[in-house]
């Protein structure tokens, strides 16, 4: 029988979140990034995987408008999130940032208490209606972060005083607080221990049943682990971009499977 809920599924699985096209970007006259053209799903999990120096950061940046904040940068092309142009005279970035959240290499959690990181957006933003609400908004990004157990007895204490996997975990709530439509994760692990990553891996695919992931690593079991989707950029330039079973096991572009073997990066 036919199976509309399966079918609804699939839909929204495939639905667009962000569309960029020929998007390029300047560090004053070196161009990092050079007609980068993508479609990321929503509700999913995108690995961009590249040597070092290729321009997956710099990419990442421009999807909640960080490189803005860069003196000397410059992006051209269009970005559009859920059609719109991020670029819009209109599009206010401090929005648009509470809108697609971001999570560093290094946990960098605000000298604050606990419950002060993960309230800062919605205060901010004005999303809580009064203190008790606030503190709801706290309590389900942690729990969402899967952190609450481990802190609700202690969110007085300052944030840095967490372990390295605890403070990552805390950022993680900070940058869900706001109810984001998209995470962009810059190397989430890096920092981390084999345990503390997996418990951030999990998170992750748990993260993307409500919003669209887009994950910078470097390891490429990492990618295979936790991406649905995967972009390998080379020299700035977007070499190959699809499934990511299918990047890893048969890719398409040379310098793919040069990377991809470890001949080079
Ligand atoms: N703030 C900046 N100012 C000037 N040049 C920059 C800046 N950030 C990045 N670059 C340059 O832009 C290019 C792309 O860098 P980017 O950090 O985006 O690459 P990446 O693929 O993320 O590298 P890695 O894997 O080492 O983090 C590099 O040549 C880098 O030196």
């Amino acid at each position: 029988m036919y199976d509309m809920r399966q079918a609804e599924g699939v839909t929204r699985q495939e639905a667009i979140k962000i569309s960029a096209r020929s998007v390029q970007v300047w560090y004053g006259d070196k161009q990092a990034i050079r007609d980068v053209d993508v479609d990321i799903p929503d509700n999913t999990v995108t690995a961009f995987i590249g040597p070092s120096g290729c321009g997956k950061s710099t990419f990442l940046r421009c999807i909640n408008r960080m490189n803005d904040t860069i003196p000397g940068a410059r992006v051209a092309g269009r970005i559009s999130l859920d059609g719109e142009d991020i670029h819009d005279r209109r599009v206010d970035p401090v929005r648009l940032r509470a809108r697609v959240g971001m999570v560093f290499q290094k946990p960098n959690p605000f000298p604050k208490s606990i419950h002060d990181n993960v309230a800062y957006g919605p205060r901010i933003h004005g999303l809580a209606r009064d203190r008790a609400d606030l503190d709801a908004i706290v309590e389900r990004s942690l729990r969402d972060a899967a952190l609450w157990d481990e802190v609700k007895d202690r969110l007085a204490e300052p944030g840095t005083g967490l372990s390295g996997g605890q403070q990552q975990r805390l950022c993680i709530a900070r940058a869900i607080a706001t109810a984001p439509e998209i995470l962009l994760m810059d190397e989430p692990c890096s920092a981390l221990d084999p345990i503390a990553t997996g418990q951030i891996e999990e998170l992750i695919d748990r993260l993307r049943q409500s919003l669209a992931v887009v994950i910078v690593t470097h390891s490429m079991q990492q990618a295979a682990r936790v991406s649905r989707k995967t972009a390998f950029f080379h020299l700035g330039r977007l070499v190959e971009y699809g499934d990511t079973g299918d990047i890893f096991t048969s890719p398409g572009d040379s310098r793919t499977e040069a990377y991809i073997s470890g001949r080079i990066g």
